[in-house]
């Protein structure tokens, strides 16, 4: 049992609730602030501020980036020597979250996103602290998804572009192609039913599979037919490969200019 603050608890912050509440973890354990949140789960405490008290054993940051310089200082009353200090803030580094909770037991920047909720979401980690805070960091994430400590820090822009942003991305392909099937006829409801459904057993598929993206997709090809002359499009000039590869660098890009953005402003 422990005692667990999320600050600022919406879309992202209210999933990795849900996660957490759906893994079995108690409602008693939890105390979210947040000015704006109508109500929490059941059983979960909801207050406006900071609470006077013992420092908790765990304090996620759950507010945007750009609220950091003002939203932070409050919280350091919840943070004692034993406290890990969580943050899923996109792009605000560890130095700077360091030098707002020097006292922190650890610190630790979390990339997850919002299947955390289904308990699906891979998350990138990178912090400090012994290795007993990262057990306990381990065993916070087991029911949210697949966490992986990153070598790094400049890895985690990448990974925030990859794992927190990807699934925006997924979904306008999702879009993309319904689209382009209703452009060739198909009534644009059941393009979006078909194309859905195709995308969701196409990726539980491959995480079933021992095989790479890249063997599956020849599987699916036969010589000469209906799948080959589409991936001759894709793969026309590396055209899919460099939409992507332009995609992720504007995002890894923007998370190093907030980053840069929450430094100059704390
Ligand atoms: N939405 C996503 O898929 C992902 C978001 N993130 C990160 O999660 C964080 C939150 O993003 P979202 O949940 O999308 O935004 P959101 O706007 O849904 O949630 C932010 C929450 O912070 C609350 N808040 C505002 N001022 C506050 C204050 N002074 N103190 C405490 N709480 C305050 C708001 O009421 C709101 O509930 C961001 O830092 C973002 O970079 C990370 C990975 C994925
Ligand atoms: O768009 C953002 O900045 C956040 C971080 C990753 C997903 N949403």
């Amino acid at each position: 049992m422990s005692r667990i603050l999320l600050v600022g608890c919406g879309n992202m912050g209210g999933a990795m609730l849900t996660g957490w509440l759906a893994g079995g973890r108690a409602a008693s354990e939890f105390t979210v602030v947040d000015p704006f949140l109508a109500e929490a789960p059941a059983g979960v405490t909801l207050l406006r501020e900071i609470p006077a008290g013992d420092p908790f054993d765990v304090v996620l940051l759950g507010f945007k980036p750009q609220q950091f310089a003002e939203a932070s200082v409050p919280v350091g009353a919840a943070v004692g020597p034993g406290t890990i200090v969580l943050s899923i803030l996109a792009g605000v580094d560890l130095a700077t979250l360091r030098g707002r909770f020097p006292q922190a037991g650890a610190m630790v920047r979390v990339m997850p996103n919002l299947a955390a909720a289904m308990g699906k979401s891979p998350i990138g980690l990178f912090g400090d602290g012994d290795g007993a805070a990262r057990a306990a960091v381990n065993a916070l994430m087991a029911p949210l998804g697949t966490a992986e400590w990153l070598a790094g820090e400049e890895l985690m822009d990448v990974v925030t572009a990859l794992a927190g942003s990807g699934p925006a991305f997924v979904y306008r392909l999702i879009d993309a192609l319904a689209q382009g099937a209703a452009a060739l006829g198909l009534p644009r409801d059941q393009a979006d039913r078909l194309a859905l459904g195709m995308v969701e057993g196409a990726g539980a598929l491959a995480a079933a599979s021992p095989l790479g993206p890249g063997e599956l997709a020849d599987r699916v090809a036969s010589p000469g037919g209906t799948t080959r002359a589409g991936l001759d499009v894709l793969d026309a000039d590396g055209r899919l490969a460099r939409l992507m590869a332009d995609t992720l660098r504007a995002a890894r890009d923007r998370g190093a200019e907030m980053a840069a953005e929450a430094r100059a402003k704390s």
